[in-house]
């Protein structure tokens, strides 16, 4: 493990005004500040000179951008949770370690989430917009009729904080909640969380009435939900996603939404960010959001606060709190 005194540390995007001032105060640091996604260039030129790359979920760290880093590119510190953007094995046959942001959007992220399994079967954003076009009458007593949640079913994939937390917050609104995640839940947190663990999928996708994306993407979670376990789903289950878009497919999921084999889906994720296909745009029963799930000013001050928090405990020579460990031994 390296000793260095203030690494030459590239930012790809704007950060929070403060992190960056702080960045500035204990690294070599270089930002960038017209906030534009770097181009590929841009990107093989800083891992060429950095000691520390700090990008973000908006930058592709493939193995060919690995290949133009420079010995001296000792850490990846990503500014985010999710490392499905940074080529992890080309990282790891680098020695280049790779850390990220945990903790500190899990509870932003579920609030999100919830916003999304309360405001898509209850219509809120459909109904916003009505009013805003002048369509409003009055009230009527069939006007606008949404589906109740409170008694319903809420199936996580993928249990971990975030998943967790929102199964906390669900239980408050009483919504019984089931998930399906690799690994099982001790007991205990089971009951604390009263939840049920689904062992097959597409058990649980037949089972529920809200349906909540909450894992990492990987290869093995690349359209998880494709169009055979859309099948599986009920007219009436609406689909939340705040997780990465490539888990669902979304052609598949847009046919669904047309033809109405399911009632609704909440999305803050998309494939091909920040593309979204004209049919999704064009759908009354969807809501969406563009990417917002840990948008808060504290929020991303956390994740500053952490990326500063790896790159120093790296720089003093020890091994940083946040690595990611996939892929490591
Ligand atoms: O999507 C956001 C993140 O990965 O932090």
């Amino acid at each position: 493990m390296p000793q260095i005194e203030r690494p030459k540390t590239i930012v790809t995007r704007k950060l929070p005004a403060q992190v960056e001032a702080r960045m500035a105060e204990l690294f070599d640091a270089e930002f960038n500040a017209d906030d534009t996604p770097m181009s590929e260039d841009a990107l093989k030129n800083a891992v060429a000179r950095a000691d520390v790359l700090v990008p973000t979920l908006t930058d592709d760290i493939s193995k060919d951008v690995l290949a133009s880093a420079g010995p001296q590119l000792r850490l990846i510190a990503n500014f985010g949770v999710g490392v499905d953007h940074i080529d992890l094995a080309a990282a790891r046959a680098r020695d280049i370690p790779v850390t990220n942001t945990p903790g500190v959007l899990t509870e932003d992220t579920a609030d999100m989430v919830m916003g999304l399994i309360i405001s898509v079967p209850r219509r809120l954003a459909e109904g916003e917009k009505f009013v805003r076009a002048g369509k409003w009458r009055g009230w009527a007593p069939t006007g606008m009729l949404g589906h109740r949640v409170n008694g319903k079913k809420l199936g996580i994939v993928g249990m971990g904080r975030i998943g967790q937390a929102i199964a906390r917050r669900a239980s408050g609104f009483g919504i019984a909640i089931d998930y399906h995640n690799r690994h099982r839940l001790p007991e205990a947190v089971e009951q604390t969380l009263g939840a049920t663990w689904r062992e097959n999928l597409d058990d649980m996708l037949a089972d529920i009435d809200i349906l909540s994306i909450n894992c990492p993407y990987t290869a093995e979670t690349h359209h998880l939900l494709n169009e055979k376990r859309l099948g599986l789903l009920g007219r009436d289950v609406y689909v939340i996603n705040a997780a990465r878009g490539e888990i669902i497919n979304e052609e598949a999921l847009t046919d669904a939404l047309e033809k109405g084999a399911i009632a609704g889906a909440g999305l803050d994720v998309y494939e091909n960010e920040p593309d979204i296909g004209e049919r999704l745009l064009a759908l009354e029963n969807v809501v969406l959001l563009p990417h917002l799930g840990s948008a808060t000013f504290e929020g991303r001050e956390a994740m500053g606060d952490k990326v500063i928090a790896n790159i120093r405990i790296w720089a003093d020579g020890h091994r940083p709190p946040d690595q990611v460990l996939e892929g490591w031994a």
